[in-house]
């Protein structure tokens, strides 16, 4: 036996544990390994119960011991099912069978929320997560395109004697967007009462099936739209976009000043900073901070806040996004790598969040009157 059983812990490490944004050592989910000559048993215990993420997780066993420890070894990999992850606390108009609700704001327009926000999605599906998207955004619905199902129509389905949308799935996300409801070539701006209800329907008349995250891609801006939005549902957390420029990070401190007011009150997870510097393909050594450096970090610190990530300006971003296929599933590739630990900092943020927080409550906004419109 050439090899020591701590080589076979670390190359276990290089493993992420399906579902909970950690590798198999950091999640204790590797409960024993044993050597015996030339055979090595790994017992381990996942909480995903999903026949897929049991295969995955004996198949990246073997590999990895194969490829990092000893190519000749016999491995055995024993994998056990624990009790599901603990839902997220809610109250209020929950929505059945959705155990935590994540809105993705950004103050400025056109800093890549929507892109960052389809690429976490991917990026938690790929984790062994159920994930949907609901896409709010008033002023120009971009999910359909960036999942490529821009051609299709939700289809109303009956459950239970009640008639549901059906949220339209592509790569292990479900997706409702206003962008459904409109013709592409016409500029349609959902305006106030509309736009309420048709996210209303959208929420609450969908048939979304049990999901561990939605995310809800929100209009950029700080406004009604907001507003009504935080009214109608218990969000747990938000993670803010911006990019490193100055008058993005100012926009993106009204928007954690909005979630952070007293009559809101939803915590936030976080900062994902966007198109952080440039690195051009023929010198990717070489970075260039064309919007600022280090301006979202600074920015969390400020507002004790958490850094999720920081995301390079690549031409293959946006590519991806405008042929429908997130970056994020771009395999072992660094864009992939970087939205992968963007995601698992918003976990962890999201656990402490869980851990510390009492549920986040329905949001009651009061008139300039001072009457509750709840
Ligand atoms: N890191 C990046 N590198 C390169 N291009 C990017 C990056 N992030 C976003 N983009 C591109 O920038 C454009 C705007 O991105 P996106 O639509 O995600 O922004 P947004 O903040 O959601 O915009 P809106 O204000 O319209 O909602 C898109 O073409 C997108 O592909």
């Amino acid at each position: 036996m050439s090899f020591k059983k701590q080589d076979i812990y670390k190359a276990l490490e290089g493993i992420t544990a399906p579902g909970e944004g950690m590798n198999l050592i950091e999640s204790k989910a590797v409960t024993n390994v044993v050597v015996f000559g030339k055979e090595i048993v790994v017992d381990v215990t996942i909480k995903n119960p999903s026949l897929q993420a049991k295969k995955k997780v004996e198949v990246e066993i073997m590999k990895v011991i194969h490829d990092k420890v000893d190519e000749k070894t016999d491995v055995k990999v024993n994998v056990k099912v624990d009790a599901p992850a603990k839902p997220a606390p809610m109250r209020g108009n929950q929505i059945p069978g959705v155990k935590n609700i994540i809105a993705v704001a950004s103050g400025k327009g056109g800093v890549g929320k929507s892109t960052v926000t389809a690429n976490i999605a991917v990026s938690l599906a790929k984790m062994g997560f159920s994930v949907g998207i609901l896409d709010a955004d008033v002023y120009g619905p971009s999910m359909p395109i960036m999942f490529d199902v821009a051609k299709e129509r939700p289809l109303s389905i009956n459950v239970d004697g009640k008639s549901k949308m059906q949220p339209i799935e592509n790569y292990g996300v479900k997706l409702l967007s206003l962008g459904f409801f409109t013709d592409p070539n016409q500029a349609v701006i959902w305006r106030g009462a509309m736009a309420s209800k048709a996210l209303n329907q959208m929420i609450f008349d969908a048939n979304w099936g049990e999901l561990d995250f939605l995310l809800i891609d929100l209009p950029p801006g700080t406004g009604d739209i907001h507003l009504s939005m935080v009214q109608a549902v218990p969000i747990t957390g938000a993670v803010i976009v911006s990019t490193p420029q100055a008058i993005a990070l100012a926009d993106a401190k009204r928007g954690v000043a909005m979630f952070e007011q007293e009559n809101i009150m939803v915590p936030v997870l976080g900062i994902v900073e966007n198109m952080s510097y440039f690195s051009p393909a023929e010198l990717p050594d070489h970075k260039y901070y064309i919007f600022g450096k280090d301006g979202a970090k600074h920015l969390a610190e400020d507002l004790k806040t958490t850094l999720l990530g920081e995301i390079p300006l690549v031409q293959s971003i946006r590519e991806a996004g405008d042929v429908g296929h997130p970056v994020a599933l771009q395999e072992d590739s660094a864009l992939e790598k970087a939205f992968a630990e963007t995601t698992k900092k918003m976990l962890s943020q999201l656990v402490k969040r869980n851990e510390d927080l009492p549920p986040t409550e329905i949001v009651r906004i009061t008139t300039m009157s001072g009457c509750s419109t709840k």
